[in-house]
């Protein structure tokens, strides 16, 4: 008697059903001969060799061609009882019903090869052990339901019930084919099955044929259904139940029709036999393949019976049965091929929980509470968190826009830096070959020196940006060298750079002047001179006509001024003072500090003053004044124009900045900034008045001077724009 050595399965394995996957359990079980086999002196040709190994021992020729040697799960020999088949090739399978996992056995063999002698034995095992295992775990409520079926000529008949009119089979969206109207009968005890067990037998259509008297002519299928419930959980809302069944199949002979009698009531079985067992062979054969492609479980009513147990949700084992007799020697090699194709066949096998109806019923309320809350409060907690994921998702893309913008302005910024620092490199090279054509001029200029003419060597100027109030006529220690300080008001100085908005570019382009001046200072081998206002009390006509003939004397003498002159002095001169001089002297003066309030020499008292006087004459440097203040020194190419001016030719002012030679080469751009600037810079000065009490400008006195010579421009222009140029263009007008 065999026990139960499962224990009852974890919780979780009941709530998760856990799939088990694994093959078909195939044993081989070999009769002893029979009375008549003996008699017939029909030798017994296959032998187990172990358990496992079924050999073929003739060595005849003609049987060369096949197997001599089959292995399966287990090899039971005609001295093994069914007791022992039962526990090695049955048991465990059986017992797994349970435990909540369907099972099927089946007994396959020609006829008389002992199917019926083993199944019957192994059903009663199993039940036994059944019934034990019960009352070994009375935790739990079990419920035995047992059924009986049997296919005879393809139609289905009800065991348990006198009528034998066959059954239908209906197929059920979850069970699968069920078959209509059978008896399922609730099992009281032990001795309840036994006694419907009897009936079966009883019930089941045998007939005599050549192999045996008794043989059973049809396909039987003793159900044992097991619904168990853990007492402690029952009407309990987590209570679950253990539903599965247990088959005993026991098919009717595989043998040819030809082979048994040739009655025709035996022929015309065989075949309906043969159909359900070619179906049968049909799906083992394609399920040990694989699940891959059409499986004809519904070719007949044994394979759509046994669908759900074959290949899939059960534990399956196989017992072929057959005889050692040589006479049957094609029918065992039929069924030992059988059993290799059963081997082949995998299960997946899962414990089926069924949630009890008690407990189905609370969950469904539970569900359709909640799909009523969710219809009426759409800002209930599913909603609330979808509307919160899309959220986090609106919050997300935001974030990354966030990101390309940043991304767009890094990129935008490179290529501005990039545009600027390509914009300084042209102009670096505009500012060298404006360097080099100045070098040029100076080089010229020098020239003149050295027969005695002062000039303002534009490569030696120092261009000093400080407020009015601090410069004050600032005279340079340095001797032997002159600076040019241009002196432009802080407030100037910021006003220039808004209202010209220097770029990159003219910043760089400042910073380079100023290096460049600063490095030259060092070397330079000019006295520095000091841009500045002058202070000019009263109008003096008499210097403007001095001054005129000054410009149109075309005599080339040197007018040396006194270190006085040539320093400057920035105190105010009376007119009485000037009228001492002598004339030309004065006339000299009168120029020299009208040219001083744009350009004033600070000459070192050892070197030789460079005379404006002379810059004049020589018409080679002119100091000139445009029309929006810009004082120049230019050379003879745009003399001419200035000539027109004397004339009163009008030039536009802007044509003296485009047309000096002398000139940095600015980009268009810069000049428009100069333009603007310098009217920017008139703006400005109409509104900003002079604070520095020592430099007493009165508006269009010595300026207008030079307005009425030059170019007539108004008097408010004139008397600021010392004050007011844009550093470059003040560097525009010296270095010219
Ligand atoms: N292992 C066995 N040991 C002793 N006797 C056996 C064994 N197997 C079968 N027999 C005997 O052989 C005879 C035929 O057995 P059984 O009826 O079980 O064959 P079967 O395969 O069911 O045939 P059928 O398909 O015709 O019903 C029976 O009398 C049975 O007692």
């Amino acid at each position: 008697m065999g026990s139960i050595s499962g224990e009852e399965i974890a919780p979780w394995e009941k709530a998760e059903g856990v799939a088990k996957e694994e093959r078909i359990l195939v044993s081989v079980r070999v009769r002893p001969l029979n009375a008549k086999e003996i008699e017939k002196n029909d030798p017994s040709d296959w032998e187990c060799v172990n358990d496992t190994t079924i050999i073929f021992k003739n060595s005849l020729p003609e049987r060369s061609a096949f197997p001599t040697a089959y292995t399966f799960d287990k090899v039971f020999g005609h001295q093994s009882n069914t007791r022992h088949v039962y526990d090695e090739g049955a048991m465990e399978v059986a017992l797994s019903v349970v435990n909540g996992i369907n099972a099927s056995i089946f007994a396959y063999g020609q006829t008389s090869s002992g199917k019926t002698y083993t199944m019957t034995s192994i059903t009663e095992y199993t039940m036994e052990d059944i019934y034990d295992y019960i009352k070994r775990h009375e935790e739990r409520e079990f419920v035995l339901k047992f059924s009986a079926m049997e296919i005879y000529n393809e139609a289905v008949r009800d065991l348990l019930s006198t009528d034998s009119s066959p059954l239908r089979l209906l197929d059920d969206p979850e069970r699968g084919t069920v078959v209509e109207k059978l008896t399922e009968e609730t099992l009281r005890d032990q001795r309840h099955l036994k006694e419907l067990l009897f009936t079966c037998g009883a019930q089941r259509q045998v007939g005599e044929t050549s192999l045996n008297e008794m043989s059973s002519r049809s396909h039987q299928i003793l159900r044992l259904t097991i619904e168990s419930t853990a007492r402690g959980f029952m009407g309990k809302d987590s209570s679950s139940t253990l539903l599965a069944a247990v088959n005993f199949i026991d098919l009717a002979g595989s043998e040819r029709a030809s082979q048994v009698s040739s009655a025709s009531n035996r022929l015309k079985e065989g075949c309906h036999i043969n159909r359900s067992l070619l179906t049968l062979g049909t799906v083992i054969r394609k399920l040990s393949k694989g699940r891959t492609g059409h499986i004809p479980y519904r070719d007949s009513k044994l394979t759509r019976i046994l669908q759900p147990f074959l290949g899939g949700n059960a534990r399956t084992a196989i017992i072929c049965t057959m005889s050692p007799a040589r006479s049957h020697i094609e029918q065992s090699r039929n069924t030992l091929s059988f059993a290799s194709c059963a081997k082949q066949v995998a299960t997946n096998a899962q414990v089926n929980a069924v949630v009890s109806d008690k407990a189905l019923v609370k969950h469904l309320q539970r569900e359709l509470t909640r799909l009523e809350n969710e219809l009426r409060y759409p800002g209930s907690a599913t909603c609330t968190h979808h509307s919160d994921a899309l959220r986090d998702k609106d919050a997300k893309i935001k974030k990354m826009e966030r990101e390309i913008m940043e991304l767009m302005q890094q990129r935008d910024l490179a290529q501005f830096r990039l545009e600027d620092l390509l914009r300084a490199v042209v102009d670096e090279r505009a500012s060298r070959q404006w360097e080099e054509s100045s070098h040029l001029s100076v080089s010229h200029a020098r020239s003149e020196c050295e027969d005695g003419v002062s000039i303002y060597d534009t490569s030696n100027i120092a261009y000093q940006i400080a407020d009015l109030d601090s410069s004050r006529f600032d005279m340079p220690e340095e001797s032997n060298n002159y600076k040019y300080n241009l002196e432009i008001p802080s407030k100037m100085k910021s006003h220039l750079r808004s209202i010209s908005s220097p770029t990159l570019t003219e910043q760089k382009l400042l910073q380079g002047r100023e290096e460049i001046v600063e490095a030259t200072h060092e070397d330079s081998e000019y006295h520095c001179k000091e841009v500045q206002c002058i202070e000019i009390h009263a109008i003096s006509t008499s210097r403007s006509d001095e001054f005129n003939l000054l410009m149109s004397d075309g005599s080339d003498s040197l007018l040396a001024l006194t270190d006085e002159d040539r320093l400057g002095d920035p105190a105010p001169q009376s007119v009485s003072d000037t009228h001492l001089k002598p004339a030309m002297e004065q006339s000299i003066d009168i120029a020299t500090r009208t040219t001083d309030n744009i350009v004033k020499p600070c000459p070192d008292a050892s070197s030789p003053l460079p005379s404006v006087s002379k810059v004049m004459n020589s018409r080679e440097l002119v100091l000139a004044r445009s029309r929006s203040c810009k004082a120049s020194l230019m050379n003879t190419s745009i003399l001419s124009l200035l000539e027109n001016v004397e004339q009163g030719k009008e030039t536009p002012p802007e044509t003296f900045l485009k047309e000096s030679p002398g000139r940095p080469r600015f980009s268009a751009e810069n000049e428009t900034h100069s333009v603007e600037g310098s009217q920017a810079s008139e703006k400005l000065t109409s509104n900003d008045t002079l604070q520095n009490e020592d430099i007493k400008t009165v508006p269009g006195e010595a300026d207008a001077n030079l307005s009425t010579s030059f170019s007539g421009t108004n008097e408010m222009d004139e008397c600021h724009c010392h004050k007011q140029l844009p550093s470059y263009q003040v560097g525009f007008l010296i270095c010219a």
